[in-house]
């Protein structure tokens, strides 16, 4: 595990967006599971402002959650991705794998499992994603995977449908099976609202036994986190 701690969310921008452009360099094809929430949303503008000339045919799309919404929703992070991403580079149609946020979510969740399935390479009978990118709620979900719904990160599916804890809205989210099996795994957490977890998990607190997001480590992969110095604050 490598933490990597930069003044603020421009700088984690910056050095993620460098990681990435290595990674799309240095391989013929790199398949990425995206995370929505508040810090891509700045990270997506600065990679699509400064290196919107790298080579996007190589890389494929895909989604580690989703609000289950139609595209055109405000909630959904598909169209945050265009509106902050896809829209300003170009990156050929075929790459986008997205999750019909649209659909009856059980069915999606089947779907998309076999999306993976279908079109990623496999490492131990699982698809394995070169790079899944994840954020973490300040009550420690990450994916869309919640603490009260803990038990879904060990599903033996590729995919699962889950309830926000408070606004009782359905996702589709991949599981630990397939984010604990990823090349590279990157978190990019920043705000001093993530503080605390943040601290609890790097100090393996009892508490953070509930956190989903305590419980990536890829078996045979990176992970690295990328946070600000807001997000670091406690540690
Ligand atoms: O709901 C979600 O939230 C998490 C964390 O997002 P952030 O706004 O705190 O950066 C995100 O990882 C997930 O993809 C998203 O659906």
């Amino acid at each position: 595990m490598e933490r990597k701690i930069y003044k603020d969310k421009a700088e984690v921008s910056k050095y993620f967006a460098l990681y990435l452009k290595e990674l799309i360099k240095t391989n013929e094809k790199v398949t990425i599971a995206l995370s929505g929430g508040s810090t891509p949303k700045v990270i997506f503008d600065y990679i699509a402002e400064n290196f919107n000339d790298l080579d996007w045919s190589k890389v494929l799309l895909y989604w580690g959650d989703e609000r289950c919404v139609p595209p055109t929703d405000s909630e959904s992070n598909y169209k945050m991705t265009v509106d902050h991403l896809i829209s300003k580079i170009d990156i050929p149609e075929a790459n986008i794998f997205r999750v019909l946020g649209e659909d009856t979510p059980a069915d999606e969740a089947v779907r998309y499992s076999q999306v993976l399935n279908d079109t990623l390479e496999t490492e131990n009978d699982i698809p394995q994603f070169d790079l899944v990118i994840l954020g973490m709620g300040d009550d420690g979900h990450t994916a869309s995977i919640f603490p009260h719904e803990i038990d879904l990160w060990d599903a033996s599916e590729n995919c699962v449908v889950a309830i926000h804890p408070d606004s009782g809205q359905r996702r589709v989210s991949i599981t630990g099976k397939i984010i604990n099996n990823a090349k590279q795994v990157a978190f990019l957490v920043t705000g001093a609202n993530k503080a605390e977890k943040v601290d609890e998990i790097f100090n393996q607190s009892e508490a953070a036994k509930d956190y989903p997001a305590a419980l990536v480590n890829p078996t045979s992969g990176n992970l690295y986190w990328f946070l600000d110095e807001d997000a670091a604050k406690k540690l």
